[in-house]
């Protein structure tokens, strides 16, 4: 599997305000550029925390991007949610009809949580005891067809796939702003690294909508000899 993440911060790094809104950085270009890269990809993924916070579809909006489905109708790529308590609320946008939904839980999922989304069309993966383990439900995904995996955050989430080594491209648009607030959520939150930080190559530097796209990839770690 691919795992790229895609995310757009302000010019001092944060991704939403200390309210924990979402925040329009991009403009029109890089809008139109991650509706591509989502058409690109077999899954789109966000954790809860986004979910909660933004509501978000995760669906492409330019449909002629997309192949089509065995009833001619365009086929969206697939919604995943890290969601290790099945937290996602039953009526979100996210798990509605206009495509396939992964909510990746934990052991720790409470049952009657999981009993309501079950009445949903979402499909139930359950990997790791208490938090969702990322390597075992990407595992599954896999398995599932999914090749390419596109991330869109939010900073806990890309934390924990950098941490697990699971990311392997990272496009940063850093728009004409600041958001400040030592509460606000970043590109990478999480516990943080205090050694071994995972390395970038830069790869891409593209001017945007008054602001920059930075293409990043993660080199392949040596295996200790
Ligand atoms: N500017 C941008 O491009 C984007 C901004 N955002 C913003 O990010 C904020 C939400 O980000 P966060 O609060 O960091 O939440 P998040 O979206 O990263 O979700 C974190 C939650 O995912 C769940 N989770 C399950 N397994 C996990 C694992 N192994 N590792 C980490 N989390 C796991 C946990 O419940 C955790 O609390 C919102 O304010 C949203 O607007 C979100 C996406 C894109
Ligand atoms: N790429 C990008 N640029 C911005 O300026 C943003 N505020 C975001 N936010 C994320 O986009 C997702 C919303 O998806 P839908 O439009 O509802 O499909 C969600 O993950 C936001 O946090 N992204």
């Amino acid at each position: 599997m691919h795992v790229v993440v895609n995310a757009a911060m302000s010019a001092d790094g944060k991704l939403s305000s200390r309210r924990r809104e979402q925040i329009k950085i991009s403009g029109s270009e890089d809008f139109e550029r991650v509706d591509r890269l989502r058409a690109d990809s077999d899954a789109v993924m966000v954790g809860v925390g986004t979910v909660l916070a933004d509501d978000p579809s995760l669906t492409v909006d330019e449909t002629e991007l997309l192949p089509q489905s065995d009833d001619g109708t365009p086929r969206q790529p697939a919604r995943v949610v890290a969601d290790s308590r099945a937290r996602t609320p039953p009526d979100a946008r996210i798990v509605d009809d206009a495509a396939t939904t992964y909510l990746l839980v934990s052991g720790a999922a409470p049952v009657e949580r999981i009993k309501a989304l079950s009445a949903t069309d979402a499909e139930i993966v359950t990997a790791g005891e208490t938090r969702t383990d990322l390597d075992a439900a990407l595992d599954v995904l896999e398995a599932a067809g999914i090749e390419q995996l596109m991330v869109e955050g939010g900073g806990e989430l890309i934390h924990s796939l950098f941490a697990a080594d699971l990311v392997d491209e990272l496009t940063v648009f850093v728009g004409p702003t600041v958001i400040g607030g030592r509460d606000a959520p970043t590109l990478a939150d999480g516990e943080g690294f205090i050694d071994e930080f995972p390395a970038l190559q830069l790869d891409g530097v593209e001017r945007m909508d008054g602001g920059v796209l930075l293409r990043w990839s993660v080199p392949v770690s040596e295996p200790n000899s």
